[in-house]
């Protein structure tokens, strides 16, 4: 089982300065076992007395019918969806983090927040062409990797589910079931995995596939996090490289690493791994430059903040004015969270803040695009898939992790607590509520 055991996608489980508070939760997040480690599913799959005929791909049966199912955000496609797209976004309990006892204002927040924050929202849009780009580059990654698994000589399925818009991830579902397909590997398209993003869509996987005879016995494997491949390393240094040289001084220009932010409570309170992965991502890529002779300087700072409550700092906002008064005159930025073009790179990154950069002092702006279907980063992909296939096992009907959360007392009492406060600070701020029809405060 050399895939399942040495696979590239086990590391992030190496990773310090996790929050866990039982032993028995993955430590990504607080999951149960099943979501996250390989290693342990391989056991089951040994144990299968089914699979009789062995493959090459990790002793797999000939008869396998493998699936694979890219998890992404989703984003609308007219300015008419922005503000449904934006309820759907809101009322996830894991982007509008409320305690329990407050769960009933999910929706009513959600409903609210989208109406205020849609006239921004829209206007981004609008200034990269009416639409989000996300479906239809998601679209030629799944049919990129489909090609890629097939060069390999493991054909498969690939599905793509959407968090928040179409195709939502209960159509890809079903289409799975009507496929027939017996074994599925589920990949995210977000390099590091946060309660947001990852978390929250294989929160609801979890939920579709206890309920329903078929899913519940069908053996997965859930790549919960990649930023530590070497395929996506190096494709992010080639593409670093490349645009390096661009500069009239690529030695001098600032490497500036913008990552989407979360809010500090995930992180600290909620124990999301998200900003150590983070950065251990970028000392990934670093050290691959330097390996190449490429010593510049670099920095990370966190954008796209919503909202009134504090985000991962420094701000990109506040790093670039002072970067320009400090005398930096060539920047490069490099998206980090996610492997698309999409708003935050095609309108906050090219427009707002390339605006902000050249006007604090920065004379030389150049921008990384982002992965795409660039075929090194599909080729690590389907590499991925293939390792992880040998671990796929039958989801677990175990406690989910925010069950187990919940009857922490104490946590419950904080949280009763913070969320009264909360709650009343959105429902009675006028203020407050502005702050979420702009980034931040
Ligand atoms: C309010 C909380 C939000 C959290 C937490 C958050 C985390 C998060 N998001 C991405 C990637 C994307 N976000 C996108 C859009 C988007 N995200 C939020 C809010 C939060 N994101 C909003 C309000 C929006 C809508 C756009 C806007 O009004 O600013 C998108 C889609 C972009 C598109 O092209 O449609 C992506 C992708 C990550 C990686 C992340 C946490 C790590
Ligand atoms: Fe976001």
């Amino acid at each position: 089982m050399e895939a399942a055991t040495g696979s590239r996608i086990l590391p992030q489980m190496n990773l310090r300065n996790l929050n866990h508070n039982s032993s028995s939760l993955c430590p990504q997040a607080r999951l149960p076992p099943t979501f996250c480690n390989v290693t342990k599913a391989s056991v089951a799959l040994n144990s299968n007395s089914n699979d009789k005929k062995i493959n090459a791909v990790g002793g797999l049966s000939l008869n396998e019918k493998i699936g694979v199912l890219l998890l992404n955000l989703g984003g609308p496609e007219t300015l008419q969806d922005v503000q449904p797209f934006l309820f759907n976004l809101f009322a996830d309990p894991d982007i509008i983090r409320l305690p329990r006892l407050f769960r009933f204002l999910q929706q009513p927040l959600a409903q609210l927040i989208s109406v205020l924050r849609a006239p921004k929202s829209k206007e981004g849009y609008a200034a990269i062409g009416g639409g989000s780009p996300l479906r239809k580059i998601t679209d030629e990654q799944a049919n990129a990797l489909k090609l890629a698994l097939n060069a390999k000589e493991v054909p498969a399925n690939v599905y793509v589910a959407m968090r928040y818009w179409y195709p939502f991830t209960e159509e890809a579902v079903h289409q799975i079931k009507r496929d027939g397909i017996t074994r599925l590997v589920v990949l995210p398209l977000y390099p590091q995995y946060s309660i947001s993003t990852t978390g929250s869509s294989v929160r609801i996987l979890r939920d579709m596939f206890r309920d329903d005879t078929y899913l519940s016995r069908l053996p997965v494997a859930i790549i919960q996090s990649w930023y530590q491949r070497e395929g996506y390393i190096k494709s992010m240094a080639d593409l670093i490289e490349k645009e390096l040289q661009i500069f009239p001084n690529p030695e001098e220009a600032m490497i500036f690493f913008s990552a989407h932010g979360v809010p500090v409570s995930y992180v600290e309170d909620a124990g999301d791994p998200y900003k150590d992965q983070m950065e251990e991502c970028i000392f990934l890529i670093m050290k691959e430059l330097k390996s190449r002779g490429i010593n510049n300087n670099h920095t990370l700072a966190y954008q796209s903040r919503v909202g009134p409550v504090q985000w991962l700092k420094p701000y990109t906002d506040e790093v670039l004015v002072e970067l320009g008064q400090k005398g930096v005159k060539s920047l490069l930025a490099v998206p980090v969270s996610f492997v698309s073009e999409h708003i935050e790179t095609l309108e906050e990154i090219d427009m707002e803040y390339k605006h902000l950069a050249l006007e604090s002092g920065i004379t030389n702006w150049g921008r990384v695009p982002a992965l795409n279907c660039t075929s090194s980063f599909i080729t690590d992909l389907a590499d991925a898939v293939i390792e992880a296939l040998p671990s796929a096992m039958a989801m677990s009907t175990s406690n989910t992790a925010s069950e187990e959360v919940d009857n922490d007392i104490f946590g419950y009492a904080a949280k009763l607590f913070f969320g009264s406060i909360l709650a009343f600070v959105l429902l009675l701020s006028p203020k407050m509520l502005s702050a979420f029809r702009n980034n931040g405060l």
